[in-house]
C-alpha cells in the first residue's frame, strides 16, 4: 500500500517544526480559515476542541490524504485568553498570569477521507510573580503578538515558567506523542515503512 500524503492544516511554523521532531514533513501545507470566536460562557477544553475539529472540517481531504489540525488555547480558571489585540490587553493577560497557575490545552485532530480521531492535552504551567521590569522588557519584545494568552513558552516568556505539569510540546503548539499516537492510529507509518 503506498504512504498516504500528510496535510498539515495549519500556517504555524511551530507545528511543522514539531512535525519535524517525528521525522515528519508534511506533504503540502494548508492553513485552515475559521472564526475563532468563543460562545458565549464556552468552557475552554470545549471551546479548543470545537476550533480544532472546525479547522479540519473546514479542509477538503482527497481520498489518500490524512490531515492533521490543532488549536492551543490558554485558559485561567473558566476564562479562554485568546490573542491579544494589542499591548495593553498582552499587558492584561500577562498580569492575570503572573504567580499563578493556568492551562494549556491543546488538541489535536487528525482525519481522512472518512473518519477522525482527536485528543486533548491539558498541561498546567506556572508563572513566576512578574516584576515590572520583566513585564515591560517582555512587552516591548512583541513577542506576545499572535500568541494564545500573550506568551510563548518557547521565546523569552520561557523564562516566566517556574513549573509545568504536562507536555511541553503541547504548550509549543502540538503535543508530539500524542500526535504520533494518532497518526498511527489513522494508518500514518511513522515507525515502519516510508515507501
Ligand atoms: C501558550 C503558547 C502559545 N503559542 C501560540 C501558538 C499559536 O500561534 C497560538 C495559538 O493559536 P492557534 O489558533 O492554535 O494556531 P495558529 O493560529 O498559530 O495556527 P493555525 O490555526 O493555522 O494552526 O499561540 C506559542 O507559540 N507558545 C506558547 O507557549
Amino acid at each position: 500500500m503506498t504512504r498516504p500524503k500528510l496535510i498539515l492544516g495549519s500556517g504555524s511554523p511551530r507545528r511543522a517544526e514539531l512535525l519535524g521532531q517525528l521525522g515528519l514533513v508534511a506533504d503540502d501545507v494548508r492553513p485552515p480559515d475559521v472564526d475563532e470566536t468563543p460562545a458565549k460562557g464556552e468552557l475552554p477544553l470545549t471551546y479548543c476542541r470545537r476550533i480544532a475539529e472546525a479547522k479540519a472540517a473546514a479542509m477538503d481531504v482527497a481520498s489518500d490524504e490524512i490531515v492533521l489540525c490543532a488549536d492551543t488555547t490558554v485558559a485561567l480558571g473558566r476564562r479562554i485568553l485568546g490573542k491579544p489585540e494589542d499591548a495593553a490587553q498582552a499587558a492584561e493577560f500577562l498580569l492575570a498570569l503572573s504567580g499563578r497557575r493556568h492551562r494549556v490545552i491543546t488538541s489535536v485532530v487528525v482525519r481522512n477521507a472518512g473518519r477522525t480521531w482527536a485528543r486533548d492535552v491539558v498541561t498546567t504551567v506556572k508563572f513566576k510573580r512578574l516584576s515590572d521590569p520583566e513585564l515591560n522588557t517582555y512587552l516591548v519584545s512583541d513577542d506576545w503578538r499572535g500568541k494564545a494568552g500573550a506568551y510563548a513558552i518557547q521565546g523569552p516568556a520561557g523564562a516566566f515558567v517556574t513549573w509545568l505539569q504536562g507536555s511541553y510540546t503541547a504548550v509549543v503548539g502540538l503535543p508530539v506523542a500524542e500526535t504520533a499516537n494518532l497518526l498511527v492510529a489513522a494508518g500514518y507509518p511513522i515507525y515502519g515503512e516510508r515507501t
